[in-house]
């Protein structure tokens, strides 16, 4: 009887053994089949194969993130490539020229299936999903043709602007203000991270808004920040971005508050106008709740780590200090009021009068802004009449690998030299034109963000009267230094600090009770 058993145990082992080898054997060949077949169509960018047959791109991807691409310039040089991972293939733009030319044919080379794709996010249900996908046939209206009139127009040079200008820097004077004559210490990304998000807040909802009420929710927003590559994926994010998942689900609660008690009044244009786009469209109060944490997160994730690494790069180069200064200096003037000392910068001419601090601003971006700009293919297209694209391909602009490229920005460019971006006439024609198009921190064509004009005001300004009116150095008193980046995971903007930097903030002589304020 046992060995009868015994018998059947083996035969069943056997043929499950067969079954398991036929099942991989059938799984491997058809993973095979559809890696190798050349299905490259004549004028498509050259596929580049990864050194692990199959599944190298994906671990490439997964392990190195961002990285990723640097490392595949490194051995392709050509002007663009294809990456196939599977039946999928991804072109990377790696000449500025082509880059260029993707942002100028928006109708094709599209960003808004990417961001209904984002919605996932979220966590929009398949209401939410069908307004932001919806493709309008010509002529007709859509959501996001009217969410992107409103989001530009109310972020472009005018009257909406000035007063989104005065609001945050209005929040960034009391900052400066609240540090007293005597030495501070802080923890320089932390004390700007929340400076900044309060400040946008403020500026973007009204003083009363979820933030400004809860400020725990400074640290969820960030949250959500780190682990949005995640969250896109949807792939259980309760257990695979716990961090981001706790982070949406605290800031979702405030803010549809804020809109059922009708608190978006005191908005500044920008969230009105998504607002009344969203309503208009059939997006519920909870729906436009729900996509809050995106937008105060655009504010400051690009924001924040590019204040910390321009202040960094300053300080750590004290021959900087005083030619910003002086340029700095000009735009000052003092009044006595309330029986203090107002020192008031005058923002309206930064940009034409302290070169040197814009230098540093354009510079910063350059070295820090390294994400990419992501596209997808909506129909057969020819790239600058040169490429043939097929519809359905991804299409990544790697902003990194464009922004410190040695044939574009020469020996020196993974190093921090503002004085590059006054040196200009000194280039050829050529050298010229390749760096104004490989520079594009703020992306490009119809999407080119919107809010850079806001962020020029709000970074420059404010580091302008740090130069200008205070000490910074290393809490032990030595000169700042520049601390390596963290490891930069898909779906990250800019550069944040891998540790956070313990810094002394101290007023400057026959500044010690000065009263910060900008002139608008
Ligand atoms: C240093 C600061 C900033 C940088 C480097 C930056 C960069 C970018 C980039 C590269 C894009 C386009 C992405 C693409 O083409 O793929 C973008 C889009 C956007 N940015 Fe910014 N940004 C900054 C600050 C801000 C601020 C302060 C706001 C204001 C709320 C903002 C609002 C937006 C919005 C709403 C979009 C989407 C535009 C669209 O879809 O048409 N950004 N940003």
């Amino acid at each position: 009887m046992s060995s009868a058993t015994d018998n059947l145990n083996i035969l069943a082992k056997a043929i499950y053994g067969v079954l398991i080898a036929s099942v991989l054997g059938l799984v491997s060949f058809g993973v095979i089949r559809l890696s190798c077949v050349e299905d490259v169509e004549p004028g498509e960018p050259p596929v580049v194969y990864s050194r692990i047959p199959f599944i190298g791109h994906m671990i490439g991807l997964l392990s190195q993130h961002n990285n990723y691409f640097t490392y595949i310039s490194e051995r392709y040089k050509g002007p663009i490539y294809t990456v196939k991972i599977f039946s999928s293939r991804i072109y990377i733009i790696q000449s500025p020229d082509l880059a260029q030319a993707a942002f100028r044919q928006s109708k094709e080379i599209d960003f808004n299936a990417i961001k209904a794709w984002g919605c996932r996010a979220i966590d929009y249900d398949q209401h939410g999903i069908d307004i932001v996908a919806f493709r309008p046939e010509k002529g007709e209206g859509a959501y996001m043709i009217d969410l992107h009139n409103e989001m530009h127009s109310s972020l472009a040079q005018g009257p909406s602007l000035l007063e989104t200008n005065a609001r945050v820097l209005n929040y960034l004077a009391k900052s400066l203000n609240a540090v007293h004559a005597g030495s501070k210490r802080h923890q320089l990304f932390r004390w700007l991270r929340d400076e900044y998000t309060i400040a946008s807040a403020g500026t973007l909802y009204g003083l009363s808004n979820p933030v400004s009420d809860n400020p725990s929710l400074i640290q969820s927003i960030w949250d959500f920040e780190r682990d949005l590559g995640l969250l896109v994926l949807n792939f259980h994010p309760r257990f695979t971005a716990p961090k981001g998942y706790d982070g949406r689900n605290v800031v979702l609660p405030a803010f549809l508050k804020y809109y059922e008690e009708g608190l978006d009044k005191n908005a500044n244009g920008l969230v009105q106008g998504r607002a009344r786009a969203a309503r208009q469209w059939g997006l519920t109060n909870e729906e436009i709740a729900k996509a809050e944490i995106t937008i105060i997160m655009a504010a400051g994730t690009n924001t924040v780590p590019s204040v910390f690494y321009m202040i960094c790069y300053i300080f750590s180069k004290p021959d900087l200090i005083n030619p910003l200064r002086e340029e700095v200096g000009k735009l000052m003037t003092r009044k006595t009021r309330d029986g203090g000392e107002v020192e008031s910068l005058n923002i309206s001419q930064l940009q034409s009068d302290c070169p040197l601090l814009t230098a540093c601003f354009h510079e910063t971006l350059r070295l820090n802004k390294t994400g990419a700009s992501v596209r997808t293919i909506l129909e057969d297209v020819k790239l600058d009449n040169q490429y043939f694209l097929k519809k359905g391909a991804f299409l990544q602009i790697p902003t990194g690998v464009m922004q410190a490229d040695l044939k574009t920005w020469g020996p020196d460019a993974k190093e921090f030299n503002p004085r590059r971006f006054l040196n200009q006439d000194s280039l050829s024609k050529e050298a010229k034109k390749a760096q104004a198009q490989a520079y594009i921190p703020w992306g490009g064509g119809k999407n080119l963000c919107p809010g850079r004009h806001l962020a020029f005001t709000e970074i420059v300004a404010f580091v302008a009267v740090l130069v200008y009116g205070f000490e910074l150095s290393m809490s032990d008193g030595s000169v700042m230094r520049v601390p390596k980046g963290e490891f930069q995971k898909l779906g990250v903007a800019s550069i944040s600090p891998e540790k956070d930097l313990d810094v002394l903030i101290q007023r400057r002589k026959g500044f010690e009770d000065a009263i910060w304020a900008f002139d608008v």
